[in-house]
């Protein structure tokens, strides 16, 4: 049997005084899964993402990577097969130095982030000039730009194309089209699938728009009051609707 990417299991998050914010969740993550995350304001889906990435330690409960424990892994060790999105086009990106060169600086995730001994050579140009123009926003037309005067799609097309230039096991998106524009929103959104798709990723994405989560992905989740209150997958998916889904909004 496949084994799972990543598996949570009754991982539990407490913080302050003994509140439980990830109530014995369990999760498999399955190569290939592209999973919406659903879940009202508070719900836990920002947690669920900390504790995959080890950027919150779980109080109980097992992480695995590959059916490793990785539990008490730091994040920063944890970046050699996952990746991640954040809402704000500032992060994940460095404002002063050029979108080519930031390219080139997300070439070896993991390792440590520094321009010495790499080069931006006429073929990575060409390569960056081809990843970019998938993204569909103009962006290959500014790869000498600085990444702090790009468009906000621009800049968080940026971002995910430097998430997933090496290959990451798994792909966390956290709201990463939420601060945009309804357009450049469903233009990277539609970019976005395609890559996943067809770079058979294997990626979590967070979402507070109904129709995207039931259009994207093959498998949706909705957590509520840190628990996981749905997992859907394939046709059943598919037979959800907007309608379904909001039965499980309960605060
Ligand atoms: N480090 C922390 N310390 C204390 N409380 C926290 C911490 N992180 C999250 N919380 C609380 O845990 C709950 C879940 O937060 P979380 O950010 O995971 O929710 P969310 O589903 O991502 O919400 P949103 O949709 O608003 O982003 C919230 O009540 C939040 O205030």
């Amino acid at each position: 049997m496949t084994e799972p990417v990543i598996t949570l299991k009754d991982a539990t998050v407490t913080v302050g005084n003994q509140t439980e914010i990830l109530k014995q969740l369990n999760l498999e993550i399955y190569p290939g899964d592209f999973i919406t995350v659903l879940g009202t304001n508070g719900a836990g889906k920002s947690t669920l993402f900390n504790a995959i990435s080890g950027d919150l330690a779980l109080s109980s409960g097992s992480v695995y990577h590959q059916g490793k424990d990785i539990t008490n892994l730091p994040a920063v060790k944890r970046t050699a097969f996952l990746a991640r999105v954040f809402q704000d086009p500032k992060m994940g990106t460095a404002p002063r130095m050029t979108v080519a060169e930031n390219l080139l600086l997300a070439e070896k995730r993991g390792s440590r982030r520094t321009l010495r001994n790499r080069h931006l050579t006429s073929q990575k140009l060409d390569f960056y000039h081809e990843i970019t123009e998938k993204m569909g926003n103009n962006l290959e037309n500014r790869l000498q730009t600085a990444a702090g005067s790009l468009s906000g799609g621009q800049r968080q097309a940026l971002s995910f194309l430097m998430a997933i230039q090496v290959k990451p096991e798994l792909l966390l998106l956290d709201e990463h089209t939420a601060a945009l524009d309804p357009k450049t929103s469903a233009q990277l959104m539609d970019a976005t699938n395609h890559q996943v798709v067809d770079n058979h990723l294997t990626a979590l994405m967070i979402t507070h728009n109904l129709a995207d989560a039931l259009t994207y992905g093959n498998r949706l989740i909705v957590l509520n009051a840190g628990k996981i209150v749905l997992d859907v997958k394939d046709q059943e998916k598919k037979d959800l609707s907007e309608e379904d889904l909001l039965e499980y909004f309960v605060h």
